[in-house]
């Protein structure tokens, strides 16, 4: 069941949350909230039922079996690890694809996520880093409450990863949507995220806030205790912190 969550002091309420695939629940009785404009991240191991939280948020799983309750709020914007837009649009209108009325909004996103004058570009002229950037400004122009993001920037390169999670945090702070992040990778949820939460056995299992200041520095030892903890949490035995490191 979807309701309307605007009223209430959380964003997202997720409350005995079950999505089964044949016998199997993946997802077993789990209970999630957000706070509005929060950043969450969602770790887990491969195939611990990630995505199919999102999807169940996203509402986007009506065909799966399930019961539970889910609350969200009615502006929601959903980013993939592919920009999924659509090539014969140009990048302009595929940000505001079905919003009449919004080329002005359309062209400030495009601005926002650095780029400015590639309106009229088509799709397959953008790099993979610039694509992911056009799917940002197509989030971002329907000025979502809940900003729900699977992997989005799992097949960029290390560089261009670093750069996108800048304009995140940079848009997150000025948009203030609440934000589910799926990652595998622990540093980027640390990197970015003021709350991340572990998904073992279809339940929240682990459930960490972040407290650190901006910007995070990879050798600041709370940043490797946090990375450390939910390595271990996730069955990957990191080394020790080093005595002595320097933030
Ligand atoms: N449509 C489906 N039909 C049957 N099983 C499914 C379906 N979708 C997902 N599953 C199963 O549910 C489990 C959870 O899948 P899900 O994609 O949510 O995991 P994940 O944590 O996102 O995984 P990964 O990190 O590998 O992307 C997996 O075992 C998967 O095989």
């Amino acid at each position: 069941m979807a309701a309307d969550a605007d009223q209430l002091t959380s964003a997202v309420v997720v409350r005995d949350l079950v999505r089964r695939f044949g016998d199997r629940a993946v997802l077993d009785h789990l209970d999630l909230d957000i706070a509005p404009g929060e950043f969450v991240a969602l770790l887990g191991r491969s195939g611990s039922g990630k995505s199919t939280l999102l999807r169940a948020i996203a509402g986007l799983d009506y065909d799966v079996e399930g019961s539970g309750e889910l609350r969200v709020p009615r502006e929601v914007s959903v980013a993939f690890q592919d920009s999924r837009l659509l090539p014969w649009l140009r990048v302009l209108d595929n940000v505001v694809l079905g919003l009449p009325g919004a080329r002005d909004r359309g062209r400030r996103a495009l601005a926002e996520v650095g780029l400015e004058g590639r309106e009229r570009a088509w799709p397959s002229e953008l790099s993979g880093g610039e694509q992911q950037r056009v799917a940002l400004a197509r989030c971002l122009v329907r000025e979502p409450a809940l900003l729900l993001a699977d992997e989005p920037f799992g097949s960029l390169d290390a560089l261009t990863r670093i750069k996108m999670h800048d304009l995140l945090r940079e848009l997150c702070a000025r948009h203030r949507p609440a934000v589910l992040l799926v990652t595998h990778d622990v540093d980027e949820a640390v990197d970015l995220a003021d709350r991340i939460v572990v998904l073992e056995r279809g339940r929240i299992g682990l459930d960490v806030h972040v407290d650190l200041p901006a910007p995070r520095s990879h050798r600041d030892p709370l940043f490797q205790s946090h990375r450390d903890r939910l390595l271990h949490a996730l069955g990957i035995h990191a080394p020790a912190i080093t005595e002595g490191a320097t933030p």
